[in-house]
């Protein structure tokens, strides 16, 4: 399970707040503009590699799970478990998000934790899913999601909870939440920050046809920032980054957690329940025969 975190209401750490403590926005921001030399420090689970520059406050994270970064329970938690560290760390200002397998985000989450397992399993994995969100789409730091690959669903979700998504120019990549197309359904914490981010009824098409958009059409319906061709992605990501950051922490954090406050509210009102309907759904024989169709059908692509 996700270590830290029972998230009480209305406060939870790393999640950003109005009128939260102003220590809070201390972070790099405040320091005068002296020269430092680079310096930087890593941290690495075998799952995800983190390494942050604590000259530019700037921390990249790299999926590192073949074959497709699945979200299984072990990853989100390493996941957690970083986004924590970072979090709390005061010289990172900035996440940039990334992946280190070849073309691939994330395939979001690892159907084989939703096929065949105990209520309880289902309970804390589903946890565990809510508590990334949690963690990503609350957080206060600049987050920018660097594509590199395809991100159905859940690696669609990842990057939908950062502030700025940059992804590669390939005609082989999709984006999307298709989660329709495996007849399960998207909860509504994933809707929101969809309609959040792309409006009403390119959210309502897309998440009932559970389309996987081709990057062109995902950044002409919003859902991807820019496009940029592979070998400028990290160059990319870092200018966007050194803008967000030209600002003021407290005023940008302010911001985004007066944008972000509302959804996160509502999960947070609404995590027991949202568990409980999650395993309820997810127990169904109908939606167990629906996901071992789908596996069947990977592999079948696959031979
Ligand atoms: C209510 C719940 C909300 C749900 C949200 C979700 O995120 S639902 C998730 C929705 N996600 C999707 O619909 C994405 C489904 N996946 C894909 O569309 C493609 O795999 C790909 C485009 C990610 C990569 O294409 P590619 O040609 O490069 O690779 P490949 O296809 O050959 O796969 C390699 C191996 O990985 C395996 N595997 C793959 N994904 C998953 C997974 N999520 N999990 C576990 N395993 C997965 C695949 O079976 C194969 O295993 P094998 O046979 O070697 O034992």
């Amino acid at each position: 399970m996700c270590p830290s975190v029972p998230l009480p209401s209305p406060c939870p750490p790393g999640i950003l707040f109005p009128y939260s403590s102003p220590q809070l926005w201390g972070r790099a921001a405040l320091q005068p503009p002296v020269l430092l030399p680079t310096q930087r420090r890593t941290f690495s689970n075998n799952k995800i590699l983190v390494e942050l520059d604590t000259s530019s406050g700037v921390a990249t994270m790299k999926f590192k799970s073949p074959p497709v970064n699945s979200l299984s329970l072990d990853f989100l938690t390493e996941f957690c478990i970083s986004l924590e560290k970072l979090e709390n760390d005061r010289a990172c200002r900035a996440l940039i998000i990334t992946s280190a397998i070849p073309r691939i985000f994330s395939s979001g989450l690892d159907i084989m934790e939703m096929f065949g397992k105990s209520t309880e399993h289902y309970a804390e994995f589903w946890r565990a899913v809510q508590e990334m969100w949690l963690r990503l789409y609350g957080s206060s730091m600049v987050t920018v999601a660097a594509i590199n690959g395809s991100s159905p669903a859940g690696g669609c979700l990842i990057a939908l909870s950062c502030d700025y998504r940059i992804m590669v120019e390939n005609p082989k990549y999709v984006i999307g939440l298709n989660e329709a197309q495996l007849g399960i359904v998207a909860p509504f914490w994933f809707k929101d920050t969809f309609v959040n981010t792309v409006g009403h009824r390119v959210a309502e098409r897309s998440l009932q046809l559970g389309l996987l958009h081709p990057v062109t059409e995902a950044h002409q319906i919003g859902l991807v920032d820019e496009v940029v061709p592979e070998e400028k992605l990290q160059e990319k990501a870092a200018a966007v980054v050194a803008q967000w950051l030209a600002l003021p922490d407290h005023a940008r954090q302010l911001t985004k957690s007066m944008m972000r406050k509302a959804v996160l509210d509502h999960m947070l009102a609404h995590r027991e329940e949202d568990i409980q309907n999650f395993v309820k759904f997810i127990s169904k024989d109908s939606i167990q025969k629906s996901l071992s169709m789908y596996m069947e059908m990977l592999k079948k692509k696959k031979s």
